[in-house]
């Protein structure tokens, strides 16, 4: 679990996060939403760990962050940042072989690696310089390499990815719908198998799809934490993301009308 407690961020006598405590369980997809600069990309960075200024506390189960050993943490949590770097020309395989490293040298095989790259949709571009993909590619690439940090040996069983924990800011960015959909399945199915999810997400049909708990974020103000049934609600999401948002149907779609 993560806990977060009076957890905040000030930069440059700016407030970008305010006060908040939550608590994020374990196996579950936690979406965070809110405007352009509420504040998510900043929350994710703390919970990895990335902003030793911010004050309050974050622990992971039951540690905080600041006593796990770098090492023991890259194994326990992974970030996918906003934005990449890309200095170096890696084949695809070498980056995603990269990520496994983390585990520890020799500590990974080729079945690992032959899965992720399975898993993305990337074998037929495993020998290609990253310097040459198309952005959506790109895109499958780094989410290959951040959760091949995290990623389990055969061994691990059913509950394989029980205790990590996957932090995704606009995952989804690039990708064809085709790959969208394939992942957010992948995903659900991760969870299922022990994984703990927190993402940033603009697409409110994505949230809907996803997320069992969301953290609405305004200004830096954490407005609301709960079920995503009582969070993606018009009400809700007209005083978060200022537009206008209806339900569809009976089934509860919400629209946006353009
Ligand atoms: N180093 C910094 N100095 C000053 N302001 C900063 C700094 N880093 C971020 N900010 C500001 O903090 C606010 C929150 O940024 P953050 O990246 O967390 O927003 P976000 O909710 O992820 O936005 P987006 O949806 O656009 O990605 C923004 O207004 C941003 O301009």
């Amino acid at each position: 679990m993560f806990e977060i407690r009076q957890l905040s961020y000030t930069c440059n006598g700016q407030v970008l996060l305010q006060p908040m405590d939550v608590k994020l369980r374990s196996g579950q997809i936690h979406v965070l939403l809110g405007e352009n600069g509420a504040g998510k990309s900043t929350l994710l960075r703390c919970l990895s760990g990335a902003l030793h200024t911010m004050q309050g506390e974050v622990l992971l189960d039951g540690k905080l962050l600041a006593e796990w050993s770098l090492p023991e943490l890259a194994k326990k949590r992974a970030h996918l940042g906003q934005r990449q770097e890309n200095a170096f020309a890696f084949s695809v395989r070498q980056l995603v072989a990269l990520g496994l490293e983390v585990q520890g040298p020799g500590k990974q095989d080729d079945s690992q690696l032959q899965e992720i790259l399975h898993c993305f949709d990337l074998h037929d571009l495993a020998e290609r310089s990253i310097s040459t993909l198309s952005g959506g590619e790109l895109q499958r690439a780094h989410f290959a390499r951040t959760i091949a940090q995290i990623w389990p040996t055969e061994s691990h069983g059913e509950q394989r990815f029980s205790g990590k924990w996957l932090l995704l800011d606009e995952w989804y960015a690039g990708l064809d719908l085709k790959h969208q959909i394939s992942l957010l399945r992948k995903m659900k199915q991760w969870c299922h198998e022990g994984l703990s999810i927190v993402m940033v997400v603009h697409d409110l049909h994505l949230a809907q799809a996803l997320a069992d708990r969301c953290l609405l974020l305004k200004n830096g103000e954490l407005l609301f934490y709960g079920s995503a049934q009582e969070a993606l609600q018009p009400d809700r999401l007209r005083q978060l993301l200022e537009v206008e948002v209806h339900v569809d149907n009976e089934q509860g779609y919400l629209r946006v009308d353009f």
